[in-house]
């Protein structure tokens, strides 16, 4: 079972319009409603392939309700954790051109007591068996940076990996204090992590070494359009494909995580599937999570030892 935490759980809600006037009353095409936050989309993508897992969050008020009973009509197994703030909705725009515009909602403070509860509910699924954790997202007012490296602290204790996707200060707390399996920056995170531009392979490879030799195991890095770069003891791998026209981008990263711990293997399968579920989640609306249908393993081109001097931009 993989438990998935998402401190800062969302609605999110997605609308299509042909184009943006920004300063205008504009008219959507479609809307969509999901369940959202990172951990929370790591989950649903696992589910729809059969993958045993369960989502942790902090759940208040009808929007909170409301998001648990759209995880339970999706068949994602959930631990709320009841607080006393609201659940966020959090706003994607999509447009005809493939451009998404995002607007993310702080989400409701948490006070201490509500933040050990959120811990001791991650604890309790260990304790039931849980085999890995995925910890994801920003983290709401009133939650210390220094959260996620809990969160290692108590995998640690149980024997349990822990994997974390979140960004700036709560991402280079956790690094400093090492002890994670895997991390999955974007390529744009890793370089606010490591402080400098990354404009070639060599750059991304150079800042995930850093991050390992901070004591995490493997990194992740996705590169949007240019597929996702992996980083182990073992060595390093590219994978990408073909260009296509993305629907929605928003929970690819999500997806991409999920694809690469939905089963165990050798680093290069397991980036394949990474990036296949990654592809095939922005070409779905919103943030609907890939079904095995929508994934296609054989377009993904995997490559060891990718060449360092190769500029991001030409992958
Ligand atoms: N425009 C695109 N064309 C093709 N594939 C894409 C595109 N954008 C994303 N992907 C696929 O999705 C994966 C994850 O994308 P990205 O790096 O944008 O994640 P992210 O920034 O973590 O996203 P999010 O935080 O919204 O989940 C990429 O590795 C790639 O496989
Ligand atoms: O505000 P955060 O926690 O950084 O990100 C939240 C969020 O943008 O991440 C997911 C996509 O990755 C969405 O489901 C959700 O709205």
């Amino acid at each position: 079972m993989i438990v998935t935490l998402t401190p800062n759980p969302s609605l999110d809600r997605a609308l299509h319009l042909d184009r943006l006037v920004p300063g205008e009353v504009n008219r959507a095409a479609a809307t969509h409603l999901h369940p959202g936050g990172k951990g929370i989309n790591v989950s649903r993508a696992l589910a729809c392939h059969g993958v045993p897992t369960r989502a942790v969050l902090p759940s208040g008020g009808p929007d909170g309700d409301r998001l648990v009973a759209l995880l339970a009509a999706q068949d994602v197994l959930a631990r709320p954790v009841p607080v006393a703030g609201g659940t966020r909705s959090n706003v994607t725009l999509t447009e005809s051109s493939g451009a998404t515009t995002k607007i993310n909602a702080p989400g409701p403070a948490l006070s201490l007591a509500e933040v050990d509860a959120l811990l001791d509910a991650v604890a309790g699924e260990l304790d039931a068996g849980a085999t890995a954790v995925v910890a994801a997202g920003s983290l709401p007012a009133g939650v210390d940076d220094a959260f996620f490296t809990r969160v290692a602290d108590l995998g640690a204790r149980h024997g349990v990996p822990v994997v974390l996707d979140t960004s700036g200060a709560p991402l280079a707390a956790a690094v400093r204090h090492g002890g994670l399996a895997l991390v999955k920056p974007n390529d744009e995170e890793l370089a606010e992590l490591v402080g400098r531009d990354l404009t070639t392979v060599g750059d991304v490879l150079a800042a995930a070494a850093e991050v390992r030799a901070a004591g995490t195991a493997a990194v992740l890095v996705s590169l949007g359009a240019h597929g996702a770069l992996l980083a182990t003891a073992a060595g390093s791998w590219w994978a990408g494909g073909p260009a296509l026209v993305p629907v929605s981008t928003v929970g690819a990263g999500d997806s991409t995580l999920a694809g690469y711990l939905a089963a165990p293997g050798e680093p290069a399968d397991r980036l394949r599937r990474a990036v296949a579920w990654g592809r095939a989640a922005v070409l779905l609306p919103g943030t609907a999570a890939p079904r095995p249908s929508d994934v296609h393993l054989s377009e993904v081109t995997v490559v060891a030892e990718p060449d360092p001097s190769l500029a991001l931009k030409e992958l």
